[in-house]
């Protein structure tokens, strides 16, 4: 660790219920889970493979995942607390059999307190893989599978929420829209928004990405870093976090800045910083709640139907109206509206003693 201390951090993050750092040398497993809060239910939340630049980032990243994903499960109205994990290895090299396995087992060691499910550098086929060594896991393929078809449709109901809110209009036909980003969301994205009639400009580090939305889609493309100067209606991050900074916000040309990737804001203050500019965020876990809502189907009492989760995927645009009808009307950023509904949610249940630790 750096010159922060654990407990520090986790303080500055939210404050967790638990952290569980994991090992296994023999399988190379370097895993922390971090339970933020299971009033709601058992917190659920992907696990996400990546080759962090350090400890202290890995730990930052889980922390941050983890409250998101209470923020998340709340505002949305599911029975689940939130919880992430993370797996500090590089997913394209490290990925055996073997380690999934670790995976399964350090997850099942919580008893249920938390369920993991896919995330960066995860997929449902290695959902199936950490089933053989536990229960708590969901995202299999053979129920509600690749989470990004639906994060893809809430991120599109909530854009067009933005609209409605600003332009009097869902229709985006002939809005310009810049998807950072074409990886499994954004692509998604990127066709509902074309059969909608916008016209998409998209980047990616990824050439292949970019090369696929070009031919299969019809989009145009622009180098990675021009993104954030693109002059268009809406701008939609879907690569990963931390991406409206300092830097970034003044660069901005778009009125409206919704996109699937979580903790977009690269501190608080970003969120009010946008406010200040007049430019409207849709909070990152109000619009990309679309694959877990997808995927806590699979846990409800009447198992898995596609159709259920679409139709509750769709009400992200009521969610996202919500939120922003909240910022009007006492003049907060749309990022603080989200958080007092989400708690809301929570601190009711504590009150009436739900608090149903798991
Ligand atoms: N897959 C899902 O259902 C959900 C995804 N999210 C979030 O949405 C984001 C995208 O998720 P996925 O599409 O599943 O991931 P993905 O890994 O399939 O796609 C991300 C894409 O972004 C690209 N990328 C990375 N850094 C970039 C940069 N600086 N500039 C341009 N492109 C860059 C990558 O090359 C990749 O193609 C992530 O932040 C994820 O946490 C949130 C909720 C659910
Ligand atoms: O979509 C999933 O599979 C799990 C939910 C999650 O981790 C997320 O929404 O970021």
């Amino acid at each position: 660790m750096g010159a922060m201390g654990v407990f520090e951090a986790v303080v500055r993050h939210g404050g967790h219920e638990q952290v569980v750092f994991a090992t296994d040398a023999r399988r190379g497993l370097r895993m922390i889970i971090a339970v933020h809060d299971t009033t709601l239910g058992p917190a659920l939340g992907g696990c996400r493979i990546w080759s962090y630049a350090s400890e202290e980032a890995a730990l930052t990243d889980v922390l941050r995942l983890s409250r998101a994903m209470t923020l998340k499960n709340s505002i949305h109205g599911l029975p689940l607390g939130g919880g992430k994990a993370v797996v500090l290895a590089d997913p394209t090299r490290d990925k055996t059999p073997e380690l999934l396995a670790a995976i399964g087992e350090a997850v099942d060691r919580l008893g249920g307190r938390y369920i993991t499910a896919e995330d960066v550098g995860t997929t449902s086929d290695d959902m199936r893989l950490i089933r053989n060594a536990t229960a708590y896991v969901a995202g299999l393929p053979e129920t509600s599978g690749d989470p990004s078809p639906f994060t893809a449709l809430g991120v599109f109901r909530g854009i067009q929420a933005c609209s409605q809110s600003l332009w009097g209009t869902t229709q985006l036909e002939g809005r310009r829209v810049a998807i950072q980003g074409v990886g499994s969301v954004g692509f998604h994205l990127a066709r509902h928004l074309v059969q909608a009639g916008a016209q998409v400009v998209v980047t990616d580090i990824r050439p292949e990405k970019v090369r696929r939305a070009v031919e299969e889609l019809g989009v145009q493309a622009v180098e990675p870093d021009a993104i954030f100067d693109v002059e268009c209606d809406v701008f939609a991050p879907c690569a990963l976090g931390a991406v409206l900074n300092d830097e970034t916000i003044p660069r901005l040309r778009a009125p409206i800045v919704a996109g699937s990737a979580n903790n977009q804001l690269a501190e608080p203050r970003h969120g009010d910083l946008l406010h200040e500019r007049g430019l409207l965020y849709a909070p990152d876990y109000v619009i990309n709640g679309g694959g877990v809502i997808n995927v806590a189907e699979e846990l409800g009492p009447g198992g898995y139907s596609a159709q259920r989760a679409r139709a509750k995927v769709e009400r992200i645009y009521d969610r996202v109206l919500e939120v922003i009808e909240l910022s009007r009307s006492r003049n907060v950023p749309t990022y603080r509206a989200a958080d007092e509904i989400a708690l809301r949610r929570i601190e009711t249940a504590r009150a009436e003693g739900r608090g149903a630790r798991v």
